[in-house]
């Protein structure tokens, strides 16, 4: 049968990369998107700004929505401190089961958590089934359209605290409108954006940080 696109991605990170080594598994998918295959992984450009912003971060616990081949998993988990985990969400099984073999071959499968299934059944369960009290970040980077409603489902599951940053890919390609009207108009996020390109390509894209100015469990007096 013939292999997909996420296949061909990973068996070229298995050739060509290193087992153990994030860094080679980062620059082996760039290279093979790059030059032979365009997928939709957050790529080096952006994949610079997500780098800073988790390095300023340092998060303790962070979530990831939208895996894919576990592109960015691997970038986020190789800064991650020791005893700081990732969880990630993917939807699509064909997509989670790539990724769990890349981070495993990427080393870093000690830190990140993946779990299949639909961000919005997932969000809920995150404080019980899976011993989140709150997050220091989240790289949202699933369906556009699950962006705001995630990110009011993460406010009403009191996930977010003072201080909690979220990270948006795609905001102009292949754009968010809703979440950056509703992000940019509430009070409890202080935005930043951060113009880019589109992963692999010259067109215009943008990243959105936002910045929890009061976390869903502090009542203002
Ligand atoms: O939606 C697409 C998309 C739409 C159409 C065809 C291929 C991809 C996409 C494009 C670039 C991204 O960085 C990205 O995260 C996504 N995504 O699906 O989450
Ligand atoms: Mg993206």
């Amino acid at each position: 049968m013939n292999q997909s696109k996420e296949q061909r991605i990973l068996n070229y990170v298995l050739q060509n990369a290193v087992r153990g080594d994030p860094c080679s598994v980062i620059d082996a998918i760039d290279t093979y998107c790059s030059q032979k295959e365009w997928a939709m992984n957050v790529g080096n450009e952006k994949g610079l700004i997500l780098d800073k912003t988790v390095e300023e971060i340092n998060p303790s616990v962070a979530l990831e929505l939208g895996t894919y081949c576990g592109y960015s998993a691997v970038r986020i988990a190789r800064l991650l401190k020791a005893g700081a985990r990732l969880l990630t969400v993917e939807f699509n099984p064909e997509f989670a089961a790539i990724a769990k073999q890349m981070i495993e071959f990427a080393g870093v499968q000690d830190k990140v958590t993946l779990i299949e299934g639909p961000s919005e059944e997932i969000i809920p369960q995150l404080k019980k089934k899976y011993e989140v009290d709150t997050l220091d970040f989240v790289f949202v980077d699933h369906w556009k359209d699950r962006y705001t409603p995630d990110t009011i489902l993460l406010q009403e599951c009191s996930l977010l605290r003072k201080g909690s940053v979220l990270l948006a890919d795609n905001i102009i390609v292949p754009g968010a409108p809703e979440f950056v009207n509703y992000i940019r108009n509430n009070p409890r996020f202080q935005c930043t954006n951060y113009p880019s390109h589109l992963e692999y390509m010259k067109v215009q894209d943008a990243m959105k940080k936002a910045c929890t100015l009061q976390g869903e469990h502090i009542r203002s007096t």
